[in-house]
């Protein structure tokens, strides 16, 4: 679904984010995405949204390739990808059922299938009743789940989240991923930037460790690799 072929990143500063990195992630995978702070994490996931472009290598999703994708292609290829940001973007002067039902706006849904979607959404992340909260109403975590509840809305086949439970205790930590595990059994190809290595441990899935913008490969797993309680 997602291939990286030696995809390297500089930003307009000169600041290297990424270098020669290749993998590729399977339609219906789930994966850990970690690395220390600064390590490239968020510029990878910028790369597959076209947040951000590549300077050099190959991204491509469903084996198209992103670089030829046009400026006014890219809402289109968006609406394929829940992403939950670290800070969860909510429109604060929105309530929380018209920052749920946004991506569902812009696709156009009727009134009721809206209502019965955003009910639903909100349901799964445990905020069912809060509709008509302000976000600022909510705590950090609640918000968290506000973002969450975006992302699924619309059902996209791919989910990347930019260490979603960064606001959350352990337990709901643990019901967040368990739900990203529910999507994932649905068929939805999932990716977790994560710093949460207990997190990581607690459930089996492939990791992918960058380091210093380069992707290490199975074989260059070291211990200094981890990464948690850095932040
Ligand atoms: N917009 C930008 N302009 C210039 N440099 C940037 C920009 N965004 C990120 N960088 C740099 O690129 C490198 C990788 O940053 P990135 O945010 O991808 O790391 P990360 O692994 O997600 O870190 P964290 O875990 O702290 O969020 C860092 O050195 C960072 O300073």
């Amino acid at each position: 679904m997602i291939q990286f072929e030696q995809v390297s990143k500089v930003y307009s500063g000169g600041q290297k984010a990424l270098s020669d990195v290749s993998f590729h992630l399977k339609v219906g995978e789930m994966a850990f995405l970690t690395g220390h702070s600064g390590a490239g994490k968020s510029t990878l996931l910028k790369l597959i949204t076209v947040i951000e472009r590549a300077n050099g290598g190959r991204v491509s999703i469903n084996g198209h390739d992103i670089a030829r994708v046009s400026r006014a292609q890219v809402p289109y290829l968006r609406r394929d990808i829940g992403m939950i940001f670290q800070s969860h973007h909510l429109l604060m002067n929105k309530s929380v059922f018209d920052n749920v039902a946004l991506p569902l706006m812009i696709e156009g849904f009727s009134h009721g299938e809206i209502r019965k979607r955003v009910a639903g959404a909100l349901d799964m992340v445990g905020l069912y009743g809060k509709e008509r909260h302000q976000p600022i109403m909510l705590s950090g975590g609640e918000q968290q789940r506000v973002g969450i509840a975006r992302a699924i809305v619309n059902k996209p086949p791919l989910l990347l989240a930019d260490e979603p439970t960064g606001n959350l205790d352990p337990k709901l930590s643990m019901d967040i991923l368990r739900l990203f595990e529910t999507f994932n059994h649905a068929g939805t190809t999932v990716l977790i930037a994560t710093h949460d290595l207990g997190l990581i441990a607690r459930m089996k899935y492939r990791t992918l460790t960058l380091k210093q913008g380069r992707m290490l490969g199975a074989q260059e797993l070291d211990p200094s690799a981890s990464v948690s309680g850095e932040r």
